[in-house]
């Protein structure tokens, strides 16, 4: 029950060891960053936070050991690997403008982590999502069902929250499925969607469901508009819930970016759809009936991110 957070020094990585720790059922949570300097100074930001976060510990109620390093000899064995390394963007960026120096930041780290741990699962978080997902599969040689991207988990998180203030009820009681590329052309499925079992269509005037399916879309961007950085708690409480599932062997329905092989008619790219998360990583792809609406509207994801992917593989033959 050991997990690895790289990139835990910032502050989606230390979010989501925290998270982690506060659910208490790993034994133990190693925290990778790397050094900093300040002329004379050099800082250790994964150390710092892993200290404060145990610290933390006997209030909060957690067993689970916390520990900072930048050494991948301190990752050896590790059952899950989460990669939050990587930069955020600022306001007027898209996350495909990380494209090139999130690659190379995703490539190293992935070769670090099998190098110590070749049997481990990966969970990428670093964006462009979908993308920065293929680079860490590619660069890991590990099976399709043992590498994922997290994106799904928030996303849908965005739309239940707005949804749940909108209709004044418990976020608790919204299910909702969303599907595609974790860029403004994600696809929300409100005939997926439910408040305790009652379609959410029943609910809500269509005016004010398409305002917020399209908030949803652009929730990552309205929280960089508002802190000129992006977004933290509820990415770091998604990664956290993949790796529970995982560990757990949960068997929890989640949509996660997995390598399609021919599912939804999409090959060879790493796109957002429901799948059965427990023991091993990926036990299942979940195949839902889309309409012809929401089937265009997951072509237009899947030609987004083939674009995003084209560029990556522009970037590797230069
Ligand atoms: N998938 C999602 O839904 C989602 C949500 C939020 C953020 N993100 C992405 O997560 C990434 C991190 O965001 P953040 O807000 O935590 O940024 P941050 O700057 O706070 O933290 C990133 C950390 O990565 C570390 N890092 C950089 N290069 C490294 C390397 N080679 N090895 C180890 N660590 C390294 C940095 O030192 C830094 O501490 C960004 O790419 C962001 O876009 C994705
Ligand atoms: O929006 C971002 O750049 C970060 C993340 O992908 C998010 O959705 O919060």
């Amino acid at each position: 029950m050991k997990v690895t957070v790289v990139g835990a020094g910032g502050n989606v990585g230390s979010t989501v060891a925290l998270s982690i720790a506060e659910r208490d059922f790993a034994k133990e949570v190693v925290m990778v960053d790397i050094e900093k300097k300040d002329g004379d100074n050099t800082f250790y930001p994964s150390k710092g936070r892993a200290l404060d976060q145990w610290e933390a510990s006997p209030i909060s109620g957690f067993d689970t050991r916390l520990t900072g390093t930048v050494d991948y000899e301190d990752t050896k064995g590790s059952d899950v690997c989460v990669i939050t390394a990587g930069v955020p963007r600022k306001p007027g960026m898209s996350r495909d403008d990380l494209l090139e120096i999130n690659s190379k930041i995703v490539k190293g780290v992935t070769e670090e982590l099998v190098k110590y741990s070749p049997d481990t699962i990966i969970i990428i978080v670093s964006n462009p999502l979908d993308v920065m997902t293929y680079v860490a599969h590619t660069a890991s040689g590990l099976d399709k069902s043992k590498v994922m991207g997290m994106a799904g988990i928030l996303d849908t998180a965005r739309f239940r929250s707005f949804l749940a203030q909108e209709l004044d009820v418990s976020p608790k009681d919204i299910q909702s499925l969303l599907m595609g590329g974790h860029g403004d052309t994600m696809v929300p499925l409100p005939r997926y969607t439910t408040v305790s079992g009652i379609p959410v269509t029943q609910l809500i005037d269509k005016d004010k469901l398409d305002a917020i399916v399209e908030r949803t879309k652009k929730g990552g961007g309205e929280i960089v508009g508002l802190m000129g950085t992006s977004a933290w708690y509820a990415p770091g409480a998604a990664a956290a819930q993949m790796v529970e599932a995982i560990m757990l062997d949960q068997n929890r329905i989640f949509p996660c970016a997995v390598l399609l092989e021919g599912e939804y008619d999409i090959k060879d790219i790493f796109l957002g759809v429901p799948v059965k998360l427990g023991h091993g990583g990926i036990k299942e792809i979940i195949e839902v009936d889309l309409d012809e609406s929401e089937t265009d509207l997951l072509r237009a994801s899947e030609k987004a991110v083939r674009s995003t992917l084209e560029d990556f593989k522009k970037l590797m033959d230069k």
